[in-house]
């Protein structure tokens, strides 16, 4: 059935055309290079997660699937600097989307950062809620309709996953395979157009799997095809779907965009972005199982008499098991229930904003149906959570679907249930303020990101100025500057000009701490002091060089809050689970019986 969103519908979920590649996102509209893709996502931060459960994700040492979603701290502008170690669940855009490194066509921009204008000295949701949002896909090229949407994970990413995924092609393959394709057109077959197909599928069925060997074109046609216009043509054409067949077969991702919330203290909320009517999927949700919800358990550190951390023989503080501290943020964007330990975390496109309301919702969750069913396995309703943890991709899927027709530029409310609305009535009946909670400036407050932005009241102190007027001690300020040349950075100690050769996306690699020394007042910019990190040939962090650069425009002064200091760490901060009713859980799972 063609949902009646289908006709306007500009972002689809289908089968992605990588076959056994699972979910694929693709484009309905053409999109010109530059231009937004979809609606821009949340970037929920996870914290010290290996250390919290004593081992490596990576490895397989505990259940964590988000680790094949999750994007490094270092692509998500300031996340780096809340913990340790940091990683960001980035639904949508961020985890939907294949890899296919010839035909990347969408890049992730820069997220931001904010407390959704929630302040800890007043608003019982302050930490409650993720402050990187505005994560958004923007084209690396003109898109026709029907492209699939392909993101670049990085080679590493691939690499560390063989095991899991085989032998995926990285750029380099493409460069050893096209040789060997134009050696097999050179083959004289005497017209025998059976033998060519069969030598062909003795090539691609090669028992020496190797990346160049997947490079090639799957079938014989494919082959033919490739040697007239190329394997990244061919590919190129294989990976677009028609609209109509989307329309019949996807289900729309663009039905939801984030804004304020209407809902008192609740931050960011999802809006309809067009006329919904009843009975109609808002959005689909495929889920990330979380099978034990203590995976997302903080500890404390293990004390010795005088109060100092134990540290471990390789120097590393040992977590305390009997002390749990709190909860990751992640716990309030996943469902669970209370008679059972598995969470289900979505990720689908907008989901994560949709907040609650008990009386009036318009949307429920469903599971998906089977017709409709993109990685749903109905089959494991009915197996055990310990079944759930030996699985090791996502296998089940959500649909939010209207209850009542919703309007456009409508603020989309599900009832997360009886439990998360107890819980949240304590909370409120409960909550006061952290000590130091009225004097507390997030880095956010003081932040701009460009020029017009940073007119008017964006003023940064100077070093003389702050010893009278300090900032706050949770506040770091970092620089954005660009060197032309590494070696630069160890000998020029006083550059005239500020640069900005790379593209401000963020990037840790133009960053360093910095001190404002003197301000233009008339032209907005200012003199500051690098403090700039110098490396041996092994890249050991050796020394560090104060560098002094002029002209360095407002938005180029970054603050950053140190870490552990922003909400999401405060002590009252609410963490509840969203609730499944109970009338759709399957039996099977609950565990806690
Ligand atoms: C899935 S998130 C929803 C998106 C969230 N508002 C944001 O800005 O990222 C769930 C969290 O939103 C907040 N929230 C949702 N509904 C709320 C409500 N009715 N009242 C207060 N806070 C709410 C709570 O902090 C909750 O844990």
């Amino acid at each position: 059935r063609e949902s009646s969103t289908a006709q306007t519908c500009a972002l689809f979920m289908a089968p992605s055309t990588i076959p056994n590649a699972g979910i694929g996102v693709f484009t309905a509209i053409n999109v010109k290079e530059g231009e937004q893709v979809g609606y821009p996502d949340l970037a929920i931060p996870v914290t010290d997660v290996d250390w919290h459960n004593g081992g490596n994700r990576q490895e397989g040492d505990y259940h964590w699937l988000w680790k094949n979603y999750d994007w490094l701290s270092s692509a998500i502008g300031h996340l780096s600097f809340e913990a340790e170690e940091v990683v960001a669940c980035i639904p949508g855009v961020g985890a939907m989307p294949n890899c296919h490194f010839r035909l990347s066509n969408v890049r992730e921009s820069f997220t931001k950062y904010d407390t959704a204008t929630l302040h800890r000295s007043k608003d019982a949701g302050a930490g409650a809620i993720s402050g990187y949002s505005g994560r958004e896909g923007i084209a690396l090229r003109d898109l026709r309709e029907g492209s699939e949407i392909f993101v670049d994970y990085g080679e590493h990413w691939f690499t560390l996953r063989e095991n899991v995924l085989g032998l995926v092609p990285v750029a380099e393959s493409y460069t050893l395979a096209e040789p060997v394709l134009e050696k097999f057109h050179t083959l004289d077959f005497n017209g025998q157009n059976d033998a060519k197909a069969d030598l062909w599928a003795l090539i691609k069925d090669f028992s020496y799997k190797s990346r160049s060997l997947a490079a090639l074109p799957r079938t014989i046609e494919a082959s033919n095809r490739a040697i007239d216009v190329g394997i990244k043509e061919t590919e190129l054409e294989a990976s677009i779907r028609s609209v109509q067949w989307l329309k019949q077969n996807g289900k729309c991702l663009d039905n939801l965009r984030p804004g304020m919330s209407s809902v008192d203290g609740a931050g960011r909320g999802a809006f309809a972005t067009r006329f919904i009517p009843k009975g109609d999927i808002v959005a689909p949700a495929p889920l990330v199982h979380i099978p034990y919800k203590d995976a997302l358990s903080l500890f404390g550190e293990m004390k010795d008499e005088d109060g100092f951390n134990i540290l471990s023989s390789e120097g590393i503080t040992i977590r305390n098991t009997s002390e749990v501290r709190g909860k990751q943020l992640l716990l309030n964007y996943c469902f669970g229930h209370s008679k059972s330990t598995l969470l289900l975390c979505p990720y689908g496109s907008g989901t994560t904003y949709i907040n609650h309301n008990h009386k009036s919702p318009n949307v429920k969750i469903v599971w998906t149906e089977e017709s409709k069913a993109l990685i749903h396995n109905t089959t494991w309703l009915q197996q055990s959570v310990d079944f759930l943890e030996d699985q090791l991709s996502p296998g089940l899927e959500f649909d939010y679907v209207a209850i009542r027709n919703i309007q456009p530029d409508e603020e989309v409310l599900l009832d997360y249930g009886k439990d998360w609305e107890d819980a949240w009535r304590a909370h409120l009946k409960n909550w006061k303020p952290v000590e130091g909670a009225d004097k507390f400036v997030d880095a956010s407050q003081l932040n701009c990101f460009d020029d017009d932005e940073c007119k008017g009241a964006h003023v940064v102190r100077t070093h003389a100025e702050q010893e009278v007027n300090p900032y706050t001690d949770n506040l770091w300020i970092w620089c954005y500057f660009s060197y032309e040349d590494e070696r630069e950075m160890t000998w020029n100690i006083e550059l005239d000009e500020w640069r900005n050769w790379g593209e401000f996306n963020g990037d840790n690699k133009f960053r360093y701490p910095c001190t404002p020394l003197s301000r233009n007042d008339a032209s907005m910019v200012y003199s500051v002091e690098l403090v700039v990190p110098v490396y041996d040939d092994y890249m050991a962090h050796v020394d560090d060089l104060l560098v002094e650069v002029q002209n360095v425009p407002r938005w180029a002064i970054q603050f950053v809050n140190r870490q552990y200091t922003s909400d999401m760490y405060l002590s009252n901060a609410f963490r509840h689970e969203m609730m499944i009713p109970d009338k759709i859980f399957p039996k099977a799972w609950k565990n806690l019986e």
